[in-house]
């Protein structure tokens, strides 16, 4: 027997920070859109805990009780009282380290593979709960689709959208540690009034509305000044994939993958090309949203 769960990347089309709490975290107005370019996990049972991955970056993926996709075996499992004996497969597409959420799908992937394989039967709540004690980003790879994230962006409410979007992404030569970037947000604010976040109304009406143009228009990604500071060069890929006619760029969420909004796919296919033979990145991806979150692919019997 064994589940395979297929689960999307994210790109945040809004993300507003607030000042560091008292335990850390930051306060987020958080816009997600998910977007086609998936992980896989497959779940199967093993005498014992066991993590692989397969995929350009698997060199940097962490196979140990640290890799999302263990703890989230590890969190169910514990809550059900049974042994995570499980060999859980990453097919890794997602950039590691990217501002992209690879790492927080997996979690979700495996957790809906392990209900599925253990006949956990636990609730969409349950479900979330585990997510969010996970990570941040978690509860949105579950659900998918476009939602505004609070909290530290674990509180969702599911956003309307009425339209595909068009995006290119460049992957970087190197990452960006999320903790990192926060504390550099931080140290660029030092003195600063920072006000509470607050979703863009013209954002989630463009979202509702499917309006590339306007959607443009309203991007922002308080991190980005962040992202910039560790990693000078992304302005030279912002500024290509704008010469390109991307219609924005902006980092995605913590970075260093950087993303273009594109009027149509023709014209996504035209800035893809460009950033390509530019020699800016390492590798560079088409890929529209709202995508859907963590889907049951296939369940094999034994
Ligand atoms: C920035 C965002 C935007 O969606 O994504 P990425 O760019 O990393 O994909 C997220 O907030 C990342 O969420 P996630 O990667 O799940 O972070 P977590 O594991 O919860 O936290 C990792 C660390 O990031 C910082 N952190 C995270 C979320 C938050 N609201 N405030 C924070 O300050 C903290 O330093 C925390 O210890
Ligand atoms: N399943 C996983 N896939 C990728 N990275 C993981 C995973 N589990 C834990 N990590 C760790 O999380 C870090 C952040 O990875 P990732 O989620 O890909 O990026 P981001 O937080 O920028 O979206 C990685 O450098 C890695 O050490």
């Amino acid at each position: 027997m064994s589940v395979t769960v297929r689960v999307p990347a994210k790109v945040n089309v809004q993300l507003a920070v607030g000042a560091a709490r008292p335990d850390g975290f930051h306060d987020l107005a958080n816009v997600f859109l998910a977007v086609g370019l998936y992980d896989e996990v497959t779940v199967t049972p093993a005498d014992e805990l066991r993590v692989t991955c397969e995929g350009p970056d698997a060199d940097q993926v962490p196979l140990d009780v640290t890799n999302l996709a263990a703890r989230a075996a590890i969190a169910l499992a514990e809550r059900r009282g049974i042994d995570p004996a499980v060999h859980l497969h990453i097919a890794k597409d997602i950039p590691v380290a990217g501002g992209m959420a690879g790492g927080s799908a997996d979690g979700a992937g495996a957790l809906l593979a392990c209900d599925a394989l253990w006949g956990a039967n636990a609730s969409r709540e349950e479900l979330l709960d585990i997510c969010a004690q996970l990570g941040s980003d978690v509860p949105f790879s579950l659900v998918g689709g476009a939602a505004l994230g609070t909290g530290r962006g674990e509180k969702l409410r599911a956003l309307e959208v009425g339209g595909t979007f068009h995006w290119v992404f460049a992957m970087a030569g190197r990452g960006l540690s999320t903790p990192a970037v926060f504390r550099e947000f931080d140290r660029l604010g030092e003195g600063a009034d920072i006000p509470a976040p607050v979703a863009s109304e013209p954002l989630l009406d463009a979202l509702a509305k499917g309006d590339p143009d306007a959607l443009a228009a309203a991007v922002s990604n308080d991190l980005q000044p962040a992202a910039l500071s560790l990693f000078p060069e992304l302005a030279d890929t912002l500024a290509a994939g704008r010469a390109a006619g991307a219609l924005t760029a902006l980092v995605s969420g913590s970075g260093p993958t950087t993303a273009f909004l594109a009027r149509d796919a023709e014209s996504a296919a035209a800035v893809a090309e460009t950033l390509r033979s530019s020699g800016m990145c390492r590798a560079v991806r088409t890929a529209s949203g709202p995508a859907p979150g963590a889907t049951v692919v296939r369940a094999a019997g034994a």
